[in-house]
This record gives structure tokens, C-alpha cells and sequence, in this order.
């Protein structure tokens, strides 16, 4: 691809994954999970300690308000139980619109609308928005990337907004090489992104980026939506390997994820199987899902999962033979070429990767639970489940861990497991507690099954190994067996509580967001002729109009020429007010990716607006330096320069927030491309140069005092005339003929100001509490 390989020779890096190079790109999967989790500057983060969180879900239930049948709810998830482990990877999975995305959406606190009923804890408590934001990550099925970025900069500007300001720059340059490195992105990492006009990098290369931004932070819990999206299924199993490593330090990790190659599924620890919002099966991956569904579900997709079962011992069995068939294929070819490095390269297939070939379980279980949905079977298969010994063992489970969370131990346990209870939680049988009272009261069943604990203890300690195959067996269920990982992770440190308790949004002061902003993103757009065009370039062509029709006018008082002052001076306040639809897009184009880096927790809605105020202004302080020099001197205008300068500044801020509170109202661009201009029109009518003040009809004369052209046109005409306030019409002044004697052009711009205030203050608001993206 040409940005890979043009990557490549700039990065001087010879791997091009998206071509293929596994060697290289497998010798950075290897040293992957070590090199974050031992990087300083990754467990520097803000994050502390890089263990996860248990992730607790009981009768989760979720509601929204039915688009089919009106003033019915519609269930999209129903009685949800299920734990996620930390140092564990889990697979939402189930037929398309089961509710996979639903429910990672509901763990990561990104739902908008509905209701939610039922447990849902993280180590213990109940999750703070603040905290969902600063803590966990979360990567989106659609890629939100700033395309003027290169991918380098994307991930540094989400490290400075999403790490400690505390940690030197250097050190966030490294965790960025480091995630680079892990990610395979080195190649590309200066490459600019782009945007679906100016290709930049590949879809696999954004969707890694992607995955990078989430884990920049170090997160105790990771969401993915679909990662694997739109990948070949080599880059899909790298990037997941990646993703896998991060268990390694304990991160909790949940990830949707449709049709995985059978390598990609084996990476995971559990599945849960979700049909119209109905749990059908949660527990471990592989052949213990096999069977559970052979056995559990009803006749018809038991049959279905029998054969499929079959067929997986049939591969397994198969799989010493073909692996050593195509080892001595591989290896004979390459050494009869006398390709000796070659003969040993190709001895590398693993007997797992070979039988992936010929059978993909996570395929066939969600070919088995979306034929037994068309079937109209879901509820059957999720009452199979409900009465399954597993849902009751994970009942039991969740139980116990619920105890502990009452008893303050933040659900991971609150001291250091007995070795047979580390055991018995690596098998997953888990009816063993840190604190026997406090489970026992709450869970007694889970108490009365002490004795499948000692078994399953007993029999791991044979293994010695962790044969835990052979030991699940001996368990009293095989299917709630749990990696290892588990027993690293069963305190809450003080740290992690501070966390959980957080009330700040982000991790950065919000001066720090506001400098971040303009660093990395103000910075592009004042090089970008595609952002600097339309806010100069209609300003420019007015204000020349205005120069060259009315050259000279200024200082000529002759009668006949005072309408022409006056109109030059209305074109002068009326040009921002129109012009102001050119920053509409800014918000309304933007806004994908300001919801994301909202509920990423990258800053507040104050500094995003800040940002773009201070990023418009300094560029209208000098456009309108330039612009209104000209004009003033060109037309010989009188009053003072500063005065014309001040208002056409002013209005030109007022235009700006004025744009952006009706971006933030509007759901697209076609409505604000429709409300802007006719709001404006509206303005032009009550300004008093179209009918005077005192004409206007008493009931419309409110609208005239909140008209923020009144006060524009009005001190320019003050400023213009105050001295040399001239006959216009029978014996009145061309100020009193307009209702401006007496009026001061100071005040007035006060009051244009109040304008800028107001509607600032609205733009605030609306971007704050009104959500067109609803979740
Ligand atoms: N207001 C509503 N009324 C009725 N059904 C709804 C409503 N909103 C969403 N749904 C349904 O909820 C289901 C859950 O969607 P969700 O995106 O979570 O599914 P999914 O499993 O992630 O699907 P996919 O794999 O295709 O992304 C869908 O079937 C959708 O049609």
C-alpha cells in the first residue's frame, strides 16, 4: 500500500504489515506486552497501579422507549448477570443486533437515552461517569481521528490530555514510541491520517491508531466495538494479540466482536453469547461452549452444536498430523532450494494455528444461537441457560463477589486470597472467600460448596503445571474455569478507590486541555488553506467592494451623499453577521469526534470552546486589523479608526458565538445552513437603518432592543457623525433622524459586547446539555 510503504523509507523501518511481514511484526507482538507493562512511562501514568477491575453485572436490564410500537418499551437488554475479570478478555458475542454493542456501551457509561435496571460495579462500586472517562478506554467500532494529525501527533495530543501534567513530555514521547511500536504503527507514524478527501492512512492502520488512543492512558478497563473491523484477518489476530498482551497487567478487557478467525477467538478468556438481549451462554471459550451447547440448548441447536462438536475433536485430533505434515512440506521445499533459514522458518506453525484452519468454534456457536433466533427459539436458549449449572455457578460467583463489595473489599477481595482459594479461583469454582463470614451470609450456598473448592484445589495442585484441562474436569463445573490472571488481582488499593470516587472529568486542568488544543489542533488549521479560506476569504471581497464603491465618500457631507455613509456603514456591520456561516461546520462537522474525546474524558466542554474561541479570535484580531485599515482610511470615514476597528471586531465575535450556538443546536449542517441565514435576515430588519427605530410597531420594538446590528450600525453612525451631525431629513439631524442623539458609541459597544456574553454563554450551554448523538 503506498502509505505503508512510503512510511517505511521515511520511518526506516523495514515492516510493512499490512503487506505481511510477519517475522518483524511478530517480533514486536512478543515484546509487546512486556515493553507497556515494564515501560516507566506507561505505569507512570495516571492510572497508578496497572491492575483492573472486576466488572460486576447482575439482572442488568435496559430499556429505551419503542421505535416499532408506540408507547411500548422495547428490551434491548434482559437480566444481564456476568463478571468480567480483570487480567481477563472477554467476547460479547451473538447475531447481529443481539445487543453486543448495547451492553459495552451501558459498562462504559456512553449510553445517552433509556433505562437502566439491575447490579453494574467496577471493583466493588458503582462506577462514576467521571470515572468511566478517565479510567477505562474505550475503541470505537468507527474511527474519530483528527486527519490533519499525523498518527505520532494523535497519539501524543490524546497522552498530553489524557496523562498526568506531571510526567515530562519526554516521558509521554516514549509511552507514544512504545504503543507505536506494540501497535506495528512505527511505519506510518508520521504519516498524516487524512480524511475521506485526502487519503492518508489505511482503514487498518486508523483502526490501530484507534486502539493506541485507548490505551495511552493505560487503562484498568478496555472496551472494543468491533476492533477487528475491517481488517484482514492477519492484521485482525496482530492487533488483538496486542490487545491480549495488555491482560498481562491485569487489564479488565471486553471486545465485540463478529466472525474472529479461530486464532483471534482462541485469544480470549470467556464468551458471553448474547440473543435479543438474552444472556445464552457466559463462560469460558472453546470446547467448554461446545458442549454446554451440545447438552444445554434445545434439541434443534444442540444438534447443530453436537455436530459442530464433533467436528472440533475431529480438527483437534487431526491437528499433530497436519502440523507435522506441513512442516516437513514447508521445510523439504525450502531446503531442496538450499533456503536453509527458510526450512527453519517454515517450521513455525503451531498445531492450534493449523486446526484454526479447518474448524472456527466462535463461527459455529454464533451460527448455532443467530439459526435458533430465526427459528424463534432465543427465549428457549436463554432459559436453557438460566437453568444451566453454569448460570447457577456464575450466579453463585457473582454472589460472592457481590458479598465482598458489601464488605468493602471493592469486589476483588480486600486481602490476600488463601492459596487454595487462589487455586479455586483460577478454576474458576470460585465458592471461596477471603472473608468466610461475610460470604456466607450473603451467598450461603456459595459457603455450602467449600467442599467442590478443596477438590478443585487439590486437583490443581496436582497438576502442578496448570494442566487445568485435565483439572476442570475434576471440578464441579467445567465451564466457569478462569485464567490464572484472576489471582493476581484481588485488592483495591487506595488509589483505585480515589479513582472510583473521582468527580473531576479529566485527568488535565482544564488551562492544560485549552493549551493542548491550540497546540496540536490551532496550530494545523493556521496552515490549512482549507480552514483559512472561507473565514478570509469573504471578508477580503466585501471589504473591497466596500473600499473601491464607496472610495472618498467619507468626509463628504453634501446631503446626497449621506445615504451612502450611512448604507457603507451598515455593510460594515451587516458582513460578519452573514459571514458568520462559515464558522457553522467547525462544530457541526466536528462533532463525532467531540462527543468521543467528551466521553474519553480528554477535556471539558468549557476548554473544547475555549479552544476554538481563543483559536477564531486571534485570527479575526488580525484579519480585521488588516481589513478594516483599509476601509476606514480608503472611504476617509471620520470619528476614531480604533472605534470602526472595535465594532467590526465585535460584531465579527458576536457572529462567531452566534454561529456556534446555532451549530450546537442543529443536528446537521442543512438545518444550520437554513436557521443561521434566516435568524440574520430577521436581524436586519429591527437594526433601524431598514425603518427607523421609532417606526417600528410597538409590538416588535422588543425585538429591536436584543437586535446586536442596532448596536453595531449604531455606534459606527455615532462614531461617523457625533461631529459633524448634518441636516438629513426636513430639520433633523441624520442622528436624530435615525434615534441616535445623544447616544454613545462606547455604550453601544457595551452592549454589543453583552451580546457576545449571551450568546457564548448559550453555545456553552447547548453543546453541553444538547445531544443530537443519541447512544
Ligand atoms: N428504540 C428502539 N426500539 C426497538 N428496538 C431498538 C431500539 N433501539 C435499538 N433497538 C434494537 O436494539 C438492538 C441492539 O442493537 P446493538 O447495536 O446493541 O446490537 P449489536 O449486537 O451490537 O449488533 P451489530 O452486531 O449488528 O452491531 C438492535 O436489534 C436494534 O434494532
Amino acid at each position: 500500500m503506498s502509505t505503508a510503504s512510503g512510511a517505511s523509507s521515511r520511518g526506516g523501518v523495514d515492516v510493512d504489515v499490512e503487506a505481511g511481514d510477519v517475522s518483524t511484526y511478530d517480533s514486536m507482538g512478543k515484546a509487546g506486552a512486556a515493553a507497556l507493562a515494564a515501560s516507566p512511562s506507561t505505569t507512570s501514568s495516571g492510572a497508578g497501579s496497572s491492575k483492573g477491575l472486576r466488572i460486576l453485572m447482575k439482572d442488568l436490564t435496559y430499556t429505551v422507549p419503542s421505535n416499532t410500537k408506540k408507547g411500548e418499551v422495547a428490551y434491548l437488554l434482559r437480566d444481564v448477570s456476568a463478571f468480567l475479570e480483570p487480567g481477563q478478555m472477554t467476547a460479547l458475542m451473538g447475531p447481529s443486533g443481539s445487543g453486543k454493542t448495547t451492553l459495552l456501551d451501558l459498562l462504559a457509561g456512553r449510553k445517552t437515552v433509556g433505562k437502566t435496571s439491575g447490579h453494574l460495579s467496577f471493583g466493588g462500586v458503582t462506577p462514576t461517569k467521571q470515572f468511566l472517562r478517565r479510567y477505562t478506554g474505550y475503541v470505537e467500532q468507527f474511527d474519530t481521528l483528527l486527519g490533519d494529525l499525523t498518527v505520532r501527533e494523535m497519539l501524543l495530543y490524546t497522552a498530553e490530555l489524557k496523562r498526568p501534567t506531571s510526567e515530562p513530555l519526554t516521558e509521554k514521547k516514549e509511552a507514544v514510541d512504545v504503543l507505536l511500536k506494540r501497535l506495528a504503527l512505527t511505519p506510518c507514524a508520521d504519516v498524516r491520517i487524512g480524511d475521506p478527501l485526502t487519503k492518508g492512512i489505511s482503514g487498518g492502520q486508523a483502526k490501530r491508531t484507534n486502539i493506541g488512543i485507548a490505551l495511552i492512558s493505560n487503562p484498568r478497563v478496555l472496551f472494543l466495538d468491533e476492533p477487528t473491523s475491517g481488517l484482514d484477518s492477519y492484521t485482525a489476530n496482530e492487533v488483538m494479540k496486542v490487545v491480549r498482551g495488555l491482560t498481562s497487567d491485569g487489564t479488565t478487557i471486553a471486545a465485540t466482536i463478529h466472525s474472529p478467525t479461530a486464532a483471534t477467538f482462541a485469544l480470549f478468556d470467556r464468551v458471553m453469547l448474547l440473543v435479543r438481549g438474552q444472556v445464552v451462554y457466559f463462560g469460558p471459550q472453546g470446547l467448554p461452549a461446545l458442549e454446554f451447547a451440545a447438552s444445554e440448548w434445545g434439541p434443534a441447536a444442540a444438534g447443530t452444536a453436537s455436530e459442530l462438536l464433533a467436528l472440533h475433536r475431529a480438527a483437534s485430533a487431526a491437528a499433530p498430523a497436519i502440523e507435522a505434515a506441513a512442516a516437513a512440506t514447508a521445510g523439504g521445499a525450502a531446503a531442496a532450494a538450499g533456503d536453509e533459514d527458510g526450512a527453519k522458518k517454515k517450521k513455525k506453525p503451531s498445531a492450534s494455528s493449523i486446526a484454526a484452519l479447518a474448524f472456527n468454534d466462535a463461527e459455529v456457536l454464533v451460527e448455532a444461537v443467530t439459526e435458533a433466533d430465526h427459528r424463534g427459539e432465543a427465549t428457549g436458549l436463554a432459559t436453557a441457560y438460566a437453568q444451566s449449572r453454569l448460570a447457577q455457578d456464575n450466579a453463585r460467583q457473582i454472589e460472592l463477589y457481590m458479598a465482598e463489595g458489601a464488605a468493602g473489599r471493592g469486589g476483588l477481595g480486600g486481602s490476600k486470597p488463601s492459596g487454595a482459594c487462589r487455586v479455586a479461583a483460577a478454576l474458576g469454582v470460585s465458592k471461596c472467600n477471603s472473608s468466610k463470614g461475610a460470604s456466607t451470609k450473603a451467598a450461603p450456598e456459595a459457603a455450602a460448596s467449600v467442599a467442590d473448592v478443596e477438590q478443585g484445589a487439590a486437583a490443581a495442585t496436582a497438576t502442578a503445571g496448570g494442566e487445568q484441562q485435565l483439572v476442570r474436569q475434576r471440578t464441579s463445573s467445567p465451564f466457569a474455569a478462569v485464567s490464572s490472571a484472576t489471582t493476581s488481582s484481588l485488592s483495591v488499593s487506595e488509589q483505585v478507590a480515589k479513582e472510583l470516587a473521582t468527580r473531576s472529568e479529566t485527568v488535565t486542568p482544564w488551562f492544560w486541555g485549552l493549551w493542548t488544543l491550540l497546540k496540536y489542533r490551532s496550530s494545523k488549521n493556521y496552515c490549512n488553506p482549507g480552514w483559512l479560506g472561507p473565514r478570509i476569504a469573504d471578508k477580503l471581497l466585501i471589504s473591497l467592494i466596500i473600499l473601491t464603491l464607496y472610495l472618498g465618500v467619507g468626509d463628504n457631507f453634501a446631503a446626497d451623499n449621506l445615504i451612502n455613509i450611512q448604507s457603507s456603514l451598515f455593510m460594515w456591520a451587516l458582513l460578519p453577521a452573514f459571514g458568520a456561516a462559515s464558522y457553522v461546520p467547525a462544530i457541526v462537522l466536528e462533532r463525532r469526534l467531540f462527543v468521543r474525546e467528551r466521553a474519553d474524558g480528554l477535556y471539558r466542554v468549557f476548554t473544547y470552546l475555549a479552544a476554538k474561541l481563543v483559536e477564531e479570535l486571534v485570527l479575526s484580531v488580525i484579519i480585521t486589523l488588516i481589513f478594516s485599515s483599509y476601509v476606514f482610511y480608503g472611504v476617509q470615514l471620520r470619528g476614531d479608526w480604533v472605534v470602526f476597528w472595535l465594532v467590526y471586531f465585535i460584531d465579527l465575535s458576536v457572529g462567531i458565538v452566534l454561529a456556534y450556538l446555532v451549530a450546537a443546536l442543529s443536528p446537521n449542517m442543512d438545518v444550520a445552513n437554513a436557521a443561521l441565514p434566516g435568524f440574520v435576515v430577521t436581524l436586519l430588519f429591527f437594526a433601524g437603518q431598514l425603518m427607523t427605530v421609532d417606526s417600528i410597531p410597538p409590538w416588535w420594538q422588543w425585538y429591536s432592543r436584543i437586535d446586536p446590528l442596532r448596536y453595531a450600525w449604531g455606534a459606527l453612525m455615532v462614531n461617523q457623525f457625533e461631529h459633524n451631525d448634518v441636516i438629513f431629513a426636513g430639520d433633523q439631524t441624520i442622528l436624530q433622524y435615525y434615534g441616535l442623539a445623544g447616544a454613545d458609541k462606547w455604550a453601544y459597544i457595551g452592549y454589543l459586547s453583552l451580546f457576545w456574553i449571551v450568546f457564548a454563554t448559550l453555545a456553552l450551554l447547548a453543546l453541553t446539555y444538547v445531544r443530537h448523538q443519541k447512544r
